[in-house]
Parts: C-alpha cells; structure tokens; sequence
C-alpha cells in the first residue's frame, strides 16, 4: 500500500471513527469496498464516506441480525425499542469522540425527557448500541439540547409519519411496490421480502438520514398478484433520478454475499406511448407485457418510480365511464415536486386548465414581500439550537412565537390539540372573525368606507425553522418547507366538480398535504384581475393572506396580498371546496418572513383520510349572495356535505 493510499485510509478511519467503528472494521470494510469502487478512492471519500458509512452500517447490521438468531447469552441489550416503536437506524450523527476503539458504533446519549415520551407512537428508539449511562444526564438548561460543548447525541429518533406507516408496512406485508426517495434520488425496491424491503429502508436511513428516508414514497398494495405486474416503462427510467452508486453497491455486496439479486416485482405503469412529447401519454386499457419495457433486475434497482399497479388503474377507469383509452399526464407538476403527481382518469387530456405548475409562489408584480436575513431578528430565530427542535428541553425562540410550544409533533403531524382548536374555530360554531380598521377587501370594492370589513377568520399561524436558524435542516419544526411528500393524484371527479385531487395512500390526521401556491399579487392587482374575469366571465381562484390584515391601521396596498393560482400554481388550485367538513384546512405558516403580510398557505388534514378519497378544503365562500369580489366566485355547490351552504343545491 502507498502512503497515499495509506494516509487515505487513515483519514477514512479517523471519519468513520466518529460514528464509533474501529479501525478493524473500516480497514476491512475499505478491502471489501475499493474493489467494488474500480479502487477510487474518490466514490469512496465522496459526501463524507457515504458509501463507506452506508456499508459498515449494513455490516453491522447484518451481524446484529446473526447476533440476535443465535440464543443469548446472559448480556442484555441496554436499550430496548418498546412495541409501538419502530426499530431504526440514527441518523448520521455528529462527530462524537470515541476513546475506546472497540466501543459499540453509535453511541448515544439523550435528554431523559427524549427517552420517556414513550408515549408517543411516532417516537423512534433504536435499540443498536450502547447507551451511556444515563444517570450522568442532565436536564438541559440551554436552549438546545445538544450543545455544542457536551456534543449529546438524542437516543431517540423520530420519524415522520409516513415512514412510520412504511415502517410497520414492511414489518406486515411482503408484497410491496415502491419506495420512493425523492430527496436523495432512489429508494425504489422491487421483489423482496418485507425484511429486505426493511433493510432498505435501514439503509437508505443511515446513509441519507431524513433526507431520504423522510421522503420516501411507499406504495402497498395487499392483494398484489405478482403474475399481472410485469412491466416498467423504459422512458420512464430514463427520466428519474436514481442513486446509482448505492445501487450498484448494494448489487454487487449482494451478488457477492450469495445473495440473489433483486427482482422486479412491483409494476410500473405500462403500455405508456407518449404523445408527442406533449408529456401526455396514453395509456391502453389492457396492459399487455411488453418484453423490452421489462426492466432488468439491475434496471430495476435503480428506478425511483412512480408506480400504478393496473389494477389501480383499471379502477380509476371505471370511475369515469367507459373509456377505452386513458389519456394523463404523467405528472402535473412537470418534474417541480419531488413527487409525481398524476393526472389519472381524464377523459380529455386537453381539458386540463391552461396553467402553469408551479412548487412555490413567485409575486407577480407589486407584491411587497421581504425575504431579507435582516428582517428576521435574533428573536424571530432560534440561533442556539442544534439539530433537532422538537427535542430541546426548553421551547426555542421558533417555539415561543407560538406561545412557547411547537405545533407539530415528533414526525411532522400537527399537534391534536392545535388542530382541534383550528377545526373547532373554523367549522360548525360560527367562525371566529377579526375585523380591520381598513379592510383593503373593501377598499378594493371602490365603495369604501371606514369600518366597513366584513370579518376575517381568524387563523392561528404555525411557524417553522428557517435558514437563519441554527437547527439543523432536518429539524422536526420544518416540515411546509420540505414540499409536497404525500403521493397525490388529480382526476375526474364524478359529479361534476371538474379536476380534483385525491391521495393514493392512507393518510393519518394532521399530515401536510401541500401549500396553496400561486403569484403573489396585491390587493389592487387582484382587484384588476378579478374585473377582468367577471367580463370574461371566467373564475379565477385566489386565496387572500389576509390573517394579519387586522393588525395594520391603515395597510398599504402592496402588503394587502393573495395568492393567485389560476394561472400559476401548484397541485392545490384543483382541490374542490367541501362546505364544513372538509378534509383539509388551510393555515398560515411562517417561514422565511416573520411579518405576517406574506406567508405560506398549507393544508394539512382534519382527519385520516382513505386512499383514493378527494381532497377538499373549505374556500370559506357564501353561496347565498352575489360578491363577485369573493376570493373564489360562486358555484352551484356539489360537494355533497349534509352542512352544504349552498341552499339552491
Ligand atoms: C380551485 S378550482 C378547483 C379545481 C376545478 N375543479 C378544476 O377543474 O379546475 C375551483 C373550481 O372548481 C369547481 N368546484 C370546486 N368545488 C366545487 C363544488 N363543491 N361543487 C361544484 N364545483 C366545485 C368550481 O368550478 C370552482 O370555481
């Protein structure tokens, strides 16, 4: 061995020994790995010995698992993941010193209030390596529980509430479809069993950490029958991104530990023929195999697609009638989501509104919307946190602009209670409205007159970690800002509404769904555009940012703003209205501005919602008057609600 390679290999040991591997093992791993890696040293050193990382931890992995089918002797396990909670891998930690070498990889240390929520189902606690002794912790005092001084590593993870929910899929079913990652690129896995697929969840945990795992798609399906999936799109591979070394690394450690390579098994929709390049396809009613759109095992690993398993599909075509063909867009957000989002069912793809999709809102013109790090001061930020939010002791400036506690829980739902008070405030008691002195709304109208605003609802706002926060990206108090991460679809709907939006997969009360994005435009290019409209007697679908209005004396127009997704906008300009009960609410969320004249919109859910079932949300409209200068015009009302407002229905 040269010096370089020498030297190459020591800086390898001295990176990984921060994740507690010995030299031993690095060295032998590295043996195993150069190989592999055409011996560049390079793959193997890039993203902080990801690869590196990745492998000792399936190492040990796997070891563990021959650990635990030997029968014990005596030595317990010192930490012990209770029923509800799902084992799993840390995260990629920070460099914690590890004197001993032969010290258990990972060890960590937590808050005791970290390790007693045990309560909470969405709490992770991996039960791999040893925990130090707890005695010696201290309640923490800082703001953050992870100071930079005692370099604590929480002993438990959290997961967000999907992977939860794939967590325990794996555990249950063996016929799985996909996963997912859109962050870091593949996750998709085919032809396993639930442990493999389990393993891979593992895996892709410890190299990407959330990024990856967090953002996984997973598509179940339990009466999957193997014989009728058999196809995958090859254009379709073509455009995704997929991890390639990962992949071919798991491959290769795989073929070379015996093991069979994997399958395809989960099916991705076939008999696509692209039209034109229009990016609308056509899909056949009988999906006949194609030899040459059926992947190859090594193809397969590295194909992070959507997948539609035909029965699905055919399901989704009897919805609409008889139809022979069935045109969609493979995906309406043109590549700007990390997910696909299908247009299923369509029965003319050129009935598609005239939009453009667009994953965040732009202003269009006049908007005054400060994004600047000077506004946001030292107490709009928490700046002496580390890592994770949610698992400080003490609640962080971020938590104290909303009353000194988060609203999100561990894994990214809302808090029950913040959501009840949200519902309750909005739905059957009569709403709780707040009055301006200067209401731009009327102002707009021409006949203005002092004191005259008919009432804005009240809302309450979430508020996330941002850039100028110290937490760490992955932090539980950002979860809006990640983007869309639910698998959604949009589609006919049968009675009549036009487009809608519906979910693919379960979804649990209080996940984000999306945001309402659109041009951000001014009170008075809303009143431009909504003249506009009426003369072309054209709706348009605005939502107005008017939770703070009441606050201003006199607010000027360029801070007054909407949200114009008529023309530009995002996945949520087709979710349909539902008086009362709808699936979703709306809610303010601070982000990157701290004054409350700009925020984002989002949608998050009232309760668990089924696969398949529309989205709705309540536009808050009145059908009983003529306001043209309403923020959505009124419709005959279809929604089907037994509190529909809606009297001519
Ligand atoms: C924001 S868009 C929703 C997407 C729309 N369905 C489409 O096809 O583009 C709002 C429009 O959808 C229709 N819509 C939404 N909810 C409805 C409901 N409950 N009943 C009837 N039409 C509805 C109305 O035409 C309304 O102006």
């Amino acid at each position: 061995m040269s010096a370089k390679e020498r030297k190459q290999e020591a800086d390898a040991c001295k990176a990984m020994k921060a994740f507690g591997f010995t030299q031993l093992q690095v060295k032998s791993a590295i043996k195993e790995l150069l190989p592999l890696y055409g011996g560049s040293w390079e793959l193997i050193k890039d993203a902080k010995y990801e690869v590196l990382l990745d492998f000792l931890l399936s190492k040990n992995e796997e070891e563990d698992k021959v650990a635990k089918s030997k029968p014990k002797v005596g030595k317990k396990c010192s930490t012990v993941a209770p029923k509800n909670m799902v084992e799993v891998l840390p995260l990629a930690l920070p460099a914690i010193s590890s004197d001993s070498e032969d010290s258990q990889p990972l060890l960590r240390r937590s808050c005791r209030r970290q390790q007693t929520d045990k309560s909470n189902p969405v709490m992770m606690q991996t039960s791999v390596g040893k925990v130090q002794d707890n005695e010696n912790e201290q309640p923490c005092g800082s703001q953050s529980c992870f100071s930079a001084e005692d370099m604590e590593i929480p002993l438990v993870r959290l997961l967000p509430w999907h992977q939860i929910e794939k967590a325990s899929a794996f555990k249950k079913k063996s016929n799985l479809q996909l996963v997912e990652s859109t962050v870091e690129r593949v996750g998709c896995v085919a032809g396993q069993s639930s442990q493999s697929f389990g393993e891979e969840i593992a895996e892709s945990t410890q190299l990407h950490g959330r990024n990856a795992v967090n953002d996984a798609k997973l598509l179940s399906h339990e009466d999957y029958e193997e014989d009728k999936c058999k196809k995958v799109d090859s254009s379709q591979i073509d455009k995704l991104f997929c991890h390639k070394r990962k992949r071919s690394l798991r491959s290769a450690s795989r073929q070379e530990k015996g093991k069979t390579p994997l399958k395809p098994h989960g099916v991705v929709v076939g008999g696509l023929t692209s039209d034109l390049g229009t990016g609308i396809s056509c899909l056949a009613t009988k999906i006949e195999p194609k030899k040459e759109q059926v992947a190859s095992a090594s193809e397969l690993d590295e194909v992070p697609l959507a997948v539609v398993h035909p029965e699905t599909v055919e399901k989704q075509t009897s919805a609409c009638g008889t139809i022979k063909a069935i045109p969609y867009v493979e995906d309406v957000s043109k590549g700007e989501e990390r997910v696909k989002i299908p247009l299923v069912n369509g029965c003319a793809a050129e009935d598609l509104p005239d939009f453009l999709y667009i994953s965040q809102n732009f202003v269009y013109d006049k908007a005054y919307v400060n994004f600047t790090l000077a506004s946001i001061t030292d107490k709009d930020c928490c700046t002496r946190c580390l890592k994770d939010c949610l698992t400080c002791c003490m609640p962080c400036a971020c938590a104290n602009r909303t009353g000194g506690e988060f609203l999100y829980a561990p894994g990214g739902l809302l808090k029950d209670s913040f959501l009840e008070e949200i519902i309750s405030s909005q739905r059957f008691k009569k709403p709780k409205l707040i009055f301006c002195r200067d209401c731009p709304l009327e102002r707009s109208k021409g006949k203005y007159e002092p004191k005259s605003c008919k009432g804005h609802l009240e809302r309450k706002f979430i508020k996330e970690c941002w850039s100028k926060c110290r937490c760490s990206k992955q932090c539980g108090n950002r979860v809006v800002q990640w983007g869309i991460s639910v698998a959604l679809q949009v589609f006919q709907t049968p009675e009549g509404k036009g487009w809608g939006v519906q979910t693919v997969n379960d979804l649990p009360r209080g996940a984000f769904v999306c945001e309402y994005v659109g041009e951000i435009i001014t009170n008075a290019e809303m009143h431009v555009r909504n003249m506009q409209s009426r003369s072309g007697n054209k709706h348009i679908y605005l939502v107005p940012l008017d939770a703070d209005w009441y606050t201003e004396g006199i607010l000027e127009d360029e801070k007054a703003l909407y949200l114009d997704g008529t023309l530009y906008g995002n996945v949520a300009r087709f979710i349909n209205h539902r008086c009362c009960d709808a699936n979703l609410v709306g809610i303010p969320v601070e982000v990157e501005s701290p004054d409350h004249h700009y925020y984002r919109f989002a949608f998050f859910t009232t309760r668990e919602i089924a696969a398949m079932e529309e989205l709705t949300w309540d536009y808050g409209i009145e059908f009983g008057e003529q306001d043209h200068h309403q923020p959505v015009q009124a419709f005959k009302c279809l929604c089907g609600s037994s509190f529909c407002r809606d009297i001519n229905r």
